[in-house]
């Protein structure tokens, strides 16, 4: 193991200046900030049942400083969309969003799509899977957008406990973000390296950034959004705020490794090193009896006969353009 370098200047100057930790604003302060701007806040969700009412709630619990909270619903097939509705949110289906544009799979599209099916200048998007969440997600997460005119995307950061098997250890999540997203990062956009959690799913931005820039289908869309927006609009655009701890269903190792090679292939693509990718097909082993992986978006093919064998799951870049061509178009 190498160690003991110097933090780059560039990143340790970003860092002093574009991290609020702890959050320094209340929700009624921020909803003076408001000045005429208006808020929506959307929570992507594919069959999220068991936590999306209480990740509704949380938004909710914010108060006027929301105008909207809008669950997209990314093509669930159990209780998620009576759920949310129970809990006060709007619920919008793929297809409603953008009639006429057949929907793709995978959360890019959600979140892409949930910029026509939303109106807020500032948009915080949420995980619909989250569990012990409060209202000061939103409330940090506006915090610099609504204080700071330089600033048009705030990720998130937390401690990120690791629940597997009915067992929590108090940190060890993030098991992606650690293997695959940062060394990526300090490979081929060093400048973000000061990102405390490149991938979380809870961020915001203004709505003018977010309809200028291109989405990543699937997983690869947080990462494809900070390396567009340092490119487009320089480090300082992005800030950073602490909200606590964040505990959200993990998932299975071989989940995640479809997830990290969408990660990799949109980094590939940014970093110009790849940029018409083909699809990939990884290959995962399972010992006969279990399941490896359980997602839906990748073809699972298990091999006939017992003990170990090996699951290919096809992996494929796919992206949109900015919404804002489509949104003028039609
Ligand atoms: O095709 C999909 C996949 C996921 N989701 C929703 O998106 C959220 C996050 O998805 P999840 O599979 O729970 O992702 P994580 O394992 O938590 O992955 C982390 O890392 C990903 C890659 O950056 C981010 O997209 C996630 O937000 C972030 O939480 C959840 O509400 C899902 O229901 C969809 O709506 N459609
Ligand atoms: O953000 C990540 O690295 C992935 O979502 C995996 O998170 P987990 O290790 O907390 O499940």
């Amino acid at each position: 193991m190498s160690g003991g370098s110097e933090l780059r200047e560039d990143v340790r100057g970003w860092f002093a200046r574009r991290t609020w930790q702890p959050v320094p604003w209340s929700a009624a302060q921020l909803f003076e900030a408001k000045r005429g701007q208006t808020v929506s806040v959307v929570l992507p969700a594919l069959n999220e049942e068991a936590t999306v009412a209480g990740v509704v709630e949380a938004v909710r619990a914010a108060g006027p400083l929301v105008d909207e909270i809008v669950v997209m619903d990314g093509g669930c097939t159990d209780r998620t969309a009576q759920r949310a509705a129970a809990a006060g949110a709007k619920v919008i289906g793929l297809a409603e969003a953008l009639p006429g544009v057949e929907p793709r799979p995978g959360k890019g599209e959600v979140l892409w799509r949930s910029l026509a099916a939303t109106t807020g200048d500032l948009v915080v998007f949420v995980d619909a899977d989250l569990v012990e969440v409060g209202p000061e997600v939103v409330v940090g997460l506006l915090g610099p957008l609504l204080t700071e005119p330089q600033v048009q995307l705030v990720k998130g950061f937390y401690r990120r406990p690791l629940r597997l098997d009915s067992v929590e250890q108090r940190s060890g999540g993030g098991r992606v973000t650690e293997l695959m997203a940062r060394p990526l990062l300090a490979r081929f956009a060093p400048q973000l390296s000061g990102v405390v959690q490149p991938l979380g799913g809870e961020y915001a931005a203004r709505r003018a950034l977010l309809e200028q820039l291109p989405f990543a289908g699937g997983y690869g869309v947080e990462i494809a959004l900070l390396m567009d927006t340092v490119r487009r609009a320089g480090l300082d655009a992005i800030g950073q705020v602490d909200l606590g701890v964040r505990k959200h269903r993990n998932r299975d190792l071989a989940d995640l490794g479809v997830m990290a090679s969408e990660i990799l292939a949109v980094v590939l693509d940014r970093a110009g090193v790849d940029e018409e990718p083909q699809p990939v097909d990884l290959v995962q082993f399972a010992e006969a009896g279990s399941s490896a992986g359980s997602s839906a978006g990748s073809s699972v093919r298990p091999e006939a006969g017992g003990g170990w064998h090996p699951v290919v799951r096809t992996v494929a870049r796919s992206g949109r353009a900015p919404i804002e061509q489509v949104l003028t178009s039609s």
